[in-house]
């Protein structure tokens, strides 16, 4: 990533100092540079001390760096040769209060510290990515035109970056864009395995999600569109023809492990925040223990051979499968809005506590294009006639509370349903498309079975409950009513008294 944030900055007349542990991974960046013509704009320096003398004042400093410890050391190791004014620009995906701290941190010594997200993947870091920068009001100021000028540009020719917030703002938003991610991804591989055992081969799975991204709900989806290119791809051969090569995606194991081995953090992030925001958010909460289970491939294995054989995905048997392959697309779509409305909901929550101040124009404007969730119809349809508006309330951020997003599940709610219930007959592989289907009974229900669970709660625990017609209208309160369901009993009455010690 920082590699092609480097090459990009240079394409923009930029002077790049690079700094990296590795000669190596510098080197092939200079090298790049050069035969990109970007001559002379490109320097790389082995120390922070030589590194900072080779910036011209006010400096800006990128990160694009591991979360965690890495940040904090790299800014250490810098703090000494920063001057005041100087911007230190972090474009990894930090952990939002690490990002704070930094800010905190920074602020005695007059460095203004940006909390960047970035997103596109490494090819969006060489052509412009979505860019979503929170943090110091000045600095901010002092880099947007910068980033305005590297940023992907939407089909309107603007830039995708915008100001988000305050304080780690912008590093949040970006945590809960991979949370929805997350779920997108889930729920497209679900359709993707589900195609599959309808007996469809890789390339034809990819025609489909073609026709999926070219019109319809899911028009513009960089996830389709990249699983559509990449369902053709073939490995070449010694004579450089992928003719009769392997599709490359027929290989691929069935493993994503970076929450497992600690690479990335933000889908762990995203969900604990949903939790601590108390947001049910099931569609990435389901998405999430996927890749987990996902990861741990060696315990699978045990655990199938166990079960005897697992309960694997039997083949579909559809007879208009055309018809079929409509209700998956719905299934499919629905699944993604439950990812956006359940990720708003967060950040909703977030900014409220944390009074960031968010700009939601921006995080419209910054997911238009160049991200990894870009969404074209969801982007216009659902997202637009709601973050464009010129106020907004609370309440607003619970997406589900318009009427057009309301009559977009109602139309799709059907497909999506018959999709998890043939998924569950034939052992369908489909977590997130059934979390979606359980999210909008559950969010929309007003006799859920839920009056059982708190009878139960305040029988063992005397946790109270309301009655029926006792409505909360402020958000949730604690029931008003207990009942002694059953008298409390003493330890001879329950247990004898002949009972051991
Ligand atoms: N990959 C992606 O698609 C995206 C990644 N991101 C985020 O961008 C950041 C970078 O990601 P990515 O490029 O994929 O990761 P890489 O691991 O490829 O790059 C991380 C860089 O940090 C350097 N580094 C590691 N440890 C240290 C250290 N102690 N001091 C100084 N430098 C160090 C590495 O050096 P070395 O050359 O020695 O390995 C490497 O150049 C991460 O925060 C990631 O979450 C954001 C959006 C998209
Ligand atoms: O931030 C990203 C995209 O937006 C990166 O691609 C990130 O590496 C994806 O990893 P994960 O799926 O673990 O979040």
């Amino acid at each position: 990533m920082g590699g092609g944030i480097a090459l990009l900055l240079a394409e923009n007349g930029v002077h790049v100092s690079l700094s990296d542990p590795s000669e190596e991974t510098m080197d092939g960046i200079m090298q790049k540079a050069k035969k990109a013509g970007y001559n002379g704009l490109v320097e790389k320096y082995k120390d922070h001390k030589s590194l900072c003398r080779s910036l011209s004042k006010p400096r800006l400093l990128v990160f694009s760096l591991p979360h965690g410890n890495v940040g904090d050391k790299v800014l250490e190791g810098l703090m000494p040769y920063l001057d005041r004014g100087d911007i230190v620009l972090d474009c990894g995906n930090e952990h939002f209060t690490n990002t704070e701290r930094r800010q905190e941190h920074c602020k005695g010594t007059g460095v203004r510290y940006i909390g960047s997200g970035v997103s596109g993947g490494y090819q969006a870091a060489r052509a412009g990515p979505s860019i979503c920068p929170g943090g110091d009001e000045s600095a901010l100021k002092d880099v947007m035109p910068l980033l305005e000028k590297i940023a992907a540009k939407d089909e309107d020719g603007n830039p995708c970056v915008g100001v988000i917030g305050r304080g780690g703002a912008g590093h949040y938003v970006k945590m809960v864009h991979n949370g929805i991610e997350h779920g997108m991804m889930s729920a497209i591989c679900e359709a993707w395995g589900i195609m599959r055992k309808m007996g469809m081969g890789y390339e034809d799975v990819g025609k489909v999600l073609q026709k999926w991204n070219d019109s319809g709900e899911l028009k513009g989806t960089f996830l389709i569109s990249i699983g559509a290119d990449l369902s053709h791809k073939r490995y070449p051969g010694t004579d450089g023809s992928t003719k009769g090569q392997p599709l490359v995606i027929s290989e691929v194991l069935d493993k994503v492990v970076q929450d497992v081995t600690g690479e990335e953090g933000t889908g762990i992030w995203s969900n604990t925040e949903a939790i601590e925001r108390h947001v049910p958010a099931i569609t990435l909460n389901a998405a999430h223990a996927f890749r987990l289970a996902s990861a741990y491939r060696g315990d699978r294995i045990k655990a199938n051979e166990l079960t005897r054989g697992g309960f694997a995905p039997q083949e579909l048997e559809i007879d208009n499968k055309n018809a079929f392959i409509e209700k998956l697309r719905r299934a499919t779509y629905l699944a993604c809005l439950a990812s956006y409305i359940q990720g708003m909901q967060v950040i909703a929550r977030a900014d409220q506590e944390h009074e960031w101040h968010i700009n939601y124009a921006n995080i419209w404007k910054i997911w238009r294009g160049g991200c990894i969730i870009q969404a074209d119809y969801i982007s216009d349809k659902i997202l637009k006639p709601i973050l464009l508006k010129p106020s907004l309330s609370p309440a607003d951020m619970h997406l589900l509370f318009h009427q057009h997003v309301a009559e977009e599940v109602l139309k799709s709610y059907p497909s999506l349903r018959r999709i998890v219930s043939k998924a569950v007959e034939t052992d369908q592989v489909a977590p997130t498309l059934s979390a979606s289907l359980e999210y909008f009974k559950m969010v929309t229900g007003t006799d859920l079975p839920t009056s059982f669970y708190e009878a139960e709660l305040d029988y063992f625990g005397a946790h109270m409950f309301d009655k029926k017609g006792e409505e909360d209208t402020d958000g949730p309160t604690e029931g008003r009513h207990h009942f002694e369901w059953k008298p409390v009993q003493t330890q001879r009455q329950v247990y004898g008294a002949s009972s051991k010690v």
